[in-house]
């Protein structure tokens, strides 16, 4: 497993996929891994070249020491993008991890040739929301709101389908670092790009699960109505990641506008 050092952090990452083909980097949500695009990586491997990392504070990335926000973040995967040797590439990102292309996508329009934007929002939550959020956290780790977040997930059939699975998604998501998974939550809590997003110049392919409890498809559309131009999909039957949840048909939506 190849690591990064950029923007005073250690990154874990991970090429995929094959060298030279048209590029993706995915960008994770709050609370998982790399690992959350395996299924997908699989359906694109023969045909482009992959970029998947884990977000400071997520995975084996290192705990940023002191509190940091969203550019802090965008900051990261451009780190990450210079590491190895990427200018410019198609990025997708899902919940927090679109918020992060997003704010990439205004501040470095040049490094990003398309956006793919998964079950996010120009703003998700309210302040009060992740504070509570922050205050379990802090008090009694992940494991301790893991339950209410998996029921936000993923969609009661897939719980009920692949018992294996979803508790091995939640032992993902208990094992993040307490404190890596507050951080995000006030990186987060801070972030408003409600205004800033109508400025994204990048062709944009904005995706929701139709079940998603997290970041509910009406709220992921008005989002995509900002942006210029932007497309929206929505996923039947998928929950907030449907990476997981529909690997087939995420890939099938990548390689159409990758290509289109
Ligand atoms: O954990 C959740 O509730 C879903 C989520 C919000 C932002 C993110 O990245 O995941």
């Amino acid at each position: 497993m190849p690591f990064s050092r950029s923007n005073d952090i250690v990154l874990s990452y991970r090429r995929a996929g094959r060298r030279g083909a048209p590029r993706i980097a995915f960008a994770n949500s709050l609370g998982s891994d790399m690992a959350i695009w395996d299924d997908v990586i699989d359906e694109l491997a023969a045909d482009f070249d992959l970029l998947l990392y884990d977000k400071r504070g997520h995975g084996l990335s290192e705990v940023a020491p002191a509190p940091r926000g969203i550019r802090d973040h965008s900051d990261d995967l451009i780190g990450l993008l210079d590491h190895v040797g990427w200018q410019d590439t198609m990025i997708c990102g899902l919940s927090v991890g679109g918020v992060i292309a997003m704010d990439l996508a205004v501040r470095a329009p040049a490094r990003v040739t398309r956006l793919v934007l998964m079950d996010t929002a120009a703003k998700i939550g309210t302040p009060d929301a992740w504070n509570a959020r922050i205050d379990a956290v802090q008090d009694g780790g992940v494991a301790s709101i893991g339950e209410a977040i998996m029921a936000r997930w993923f969609s009661p059939d897939y719980r009920a389908g692949q018992p294996e699975a979803f508790s091995a998604w939640r032992r993902m998501l208990e094992r993040t670092p307490a404190a890596g998974y507050a951080e995000t939550c006030k990186a987060l809590r801070d972030a408003d790009l409600t205004d800033t997003i109508t400025g994204i110049t990048a062709p944009t392919l904005v995706i929701a699960g139709e079940n998603d409890l997290s970041t509910p498809p009406a709220l992921v559309e008005a989002t995509a109505h900002r942006i210029p131009g932007a497309i929206f999909h929505i996923i039947k039957g998928a929950g907030h990641l449907p990476c997981i949840e529909r690997p087939a048909d995420v890939a099938a939506l990548l390689r159409g506008f990758a290509n289109g």
